[in-house]
């Protein structure tokens, strides 16, 4: 973690909505360039909605939130893909195009954000697959993956405008633990290299196995910790 960088994420006084619903009120912290950061709590606690709401998918009325330097509270509509190329976002389910190659589903991602020398696209692709350590999957589709291996995938098609911050929503929760602690290691492996990650997670092995920062969303609001609290 560099705390001496301006944090990739900042959130002041911020209410979380879904709809008229209020879900956590008065939500503050920050997340530095390189930390690991835990989001827990319980069913329906908000750990989602937050993460939406980072990402610009719900919009935030009160309070402010700036991710990768844009102002979530500001924001216009038409900036909101710019913002969503400055974090990855993984999601439980794989949510790959299941008709394209992975080869596909990663140069879809690069063409759509301005790439355009196919070397390049080629090469980029390569190193992001290298990166999650999947070999020669090029050529294959989704669904001759294994779910750990479409997981990978998943990071590497995030990893591809190498965000400041991995946005992770039980990235984990569909594989079985050994697969999920292989993912882990991934995880890792890309938050040495300097990306911050963000990991909502019911997984308590992991908090166990990997102490870090812990946000807990409990009673409407955002409680600040750390793994030690926990276990
Ligand atoms: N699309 C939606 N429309 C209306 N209410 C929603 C929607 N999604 C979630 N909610 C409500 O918002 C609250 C917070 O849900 P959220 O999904 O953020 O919790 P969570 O902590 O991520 O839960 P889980 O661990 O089950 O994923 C819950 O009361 C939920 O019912």
């Amino acid at each position: 973690m560099n705390m001496l960088q301006d944090p990739v994420v900042v959130v002041e006084g911020a209410d979380i909505y879904q709809g008229d619903k209020p879900v956590l009120n008065d939500v503050n912290f920050k997340v530095f360039p390189g930390e690991w950061v835990f989001l827990i709590g319980r069913t329906g606690s908000g750990k989602s909605s937050l993460l939406k709401t980072l990402y610009a998918d719900l919009w935030l009325e009160t309070g402010s939130a700036v991710v990768s330097g844009y102002e979530l509270h500001k924001i216009k509509h038409d900036d909101i893909p710019f913002l969503r190329r400055k974090i990855g976002i993984v999601f439980q389910d794989f949510q790959l195009l299941t008709d394209r190659t992975v080869e596909e589903n990663l140069a879809f991602v690069l063409k759509a954000t301005g790439w355009r020398d196919p070397f390049a696209i080629a090469d980029r692709i390569t190193e992001v697959l290298k990166l999650v350590g999947l070999g020669i999957v090029h050529k294959k589709m989704p669904h001759q993956l294994s779910g750990g291996e479409q997981q990978r995938v998943v990071i590497a098609r995030a990893m591809l405008n190498e965000p400041k911050i991995l946005m992770c929503d039980e990235p984990t929760g569909n594989l079985d633990p050994a697969v999920g602690e292989q993912i882990m290691h991934v995880f890792k492996t890309i938050n040495r290299s300097g990306t911050a990650v963000l990991m909502a997670t019911h997984n308590y092995d992991f908090l166990k196995n990997y102490p870090a920062r812990v946000l807990r969303c409990e009673h409407g609001e955002v409680k600040d910790g750390s793994t030690l609290d926990i276990i």
